[in-house]
């Protein structure tokens, strides 16, 4: 349901009694009139249309990132406190949606809430992860490794991302440990991030990245390119392929603990990274390179 809008959110949830809550505009967007529009304002309409409606629980797609301020994050737990200063628009509204929800929790009134926090979502025909990796290798611009090459970072299969969220849902219930609570579901596989960019472009049949570039050189290059979009944005409209926040997860560790949802909810992922990655690639021949 992609709709912010009380009056008609309150008639389709009518009848309904878990609402998983996955609305978000695109990181890449970059719009923070948008992003504050539909994962705040619109978080507040969604929680306000189920409580008139009578929903009990609400599951919200959150994301790790909420915690990533743009440096390591190794084997991070959920008690790691919220970024203070986001990256990116994006990143600062996941923070004010999870916060909304997770406040929203009330057992007393029988409104339970919970949040997951997935990382690098990919899987057969996602129009993000693949698409702009291949947009970029085909303008020559996957040439280059930022920073050493050997950091690790979670990417997660979209069905492990689905059985977080169904065992969530499961777990609500009045005095579960779940309630009001955040968890972090990944494939629990963390991979160098150059490594698992490499094995989609090798099974598209495009070359791997190989030359290294400094992690911080290309940062505050991405940095000046931002703001250079921003002050040209009157006069050309140009959206650059290095943003901060991609240069930042490209070059720093950032994988997270699985460990609260495998007490909590007995989450185990059911595809492994070798599965997902051969999945995947199998779903885009359109995006082959051509011999
Ligand atoms: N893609 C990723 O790596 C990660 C994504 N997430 C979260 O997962 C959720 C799903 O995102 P994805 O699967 O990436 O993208 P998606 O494009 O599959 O899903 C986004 C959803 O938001 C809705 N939406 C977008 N703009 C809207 C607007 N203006 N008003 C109302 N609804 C709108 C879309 O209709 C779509 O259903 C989001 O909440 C995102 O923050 C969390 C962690 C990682
Ligand atoms: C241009 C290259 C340096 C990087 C190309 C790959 C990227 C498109 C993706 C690699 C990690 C991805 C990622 C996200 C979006 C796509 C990537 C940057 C998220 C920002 C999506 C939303 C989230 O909640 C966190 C994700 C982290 C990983």
């Amino acid at each position: 349901m992609a709709t912010r809008s009380r009056p008609d959110l309150v008639p389709a949830l009518e009848g309904v009694t878990v609402v998983f809550h996955c609305a978000s505009p695109a990181p890449s967007s970059n719009n923070k009139e948008l992003f504050y529009r539909v994962n705040y304002t619109g978080t507040k309409a969604v929680i306000q249309a189920c409580k008139e409606a009578g929903v009990q629980k609400v599951v919200l797609t959150s994301s790790a990132s909420v915690v990533f301020e743009g440096t390591d994050v190794k084997d991070g737990t959920e008690d790691l406190p919220y970024a203070k200063k986001p990256i990116d628009y994006y990143t600062e509204t996941k923070i004010l949606q999870e916060k909304e929800v997770l406040g929203a929790n009330n057992p007393d009134e029988n409104f339970l809430t919970v949040a997951i926090r997935p990382h690098g979502i990919f899987g057969p025909r996602d129009p993000q992860l693949v698409p702009i990796l291949v947009e970029t290798a085909r303008k020559g611009k996957m040439k280059f490794i930022i920073g050493d090459g050997k950091n690790l970072v979670d990417f997660t299969y979209v069905e492990n991302v689905v059985h977080g969220h169904i065992l969530a849902a499961e777990s609500l219930h009045k005095n579960s440990p779940v309630c009001g609570k955040a968890y972090h579901i990944t494939n629990d596989e963390p991979v160098p991030f150059w490594e698992f960019l490499s094995r989609v472009l090798v099974g598209l049949d495009y070359e791997p990245p190989r030359y290294r570039l400094p992690y911080l050189l290309v940062y505050y290059l991405a940095l000046l390119l931002s703001l250079l979009a921003l002050l040209l944005k009157p006069f050309i409209a140009f959206k650059p392929t290095f943003t901060p926040m991609r240069v930042a997860l490209a070059g720093t560790h950032h994988y997270y603990s699985c460990k609260r949802a495998k007490e909590d909810m007995g989450y185990r992922p059911l595809v492994s990274l070798d599965q997902a990655i051969e999945r995947t690639v199998q779903s885009y021949p359109q995006l082959r390179r051509a011999e």
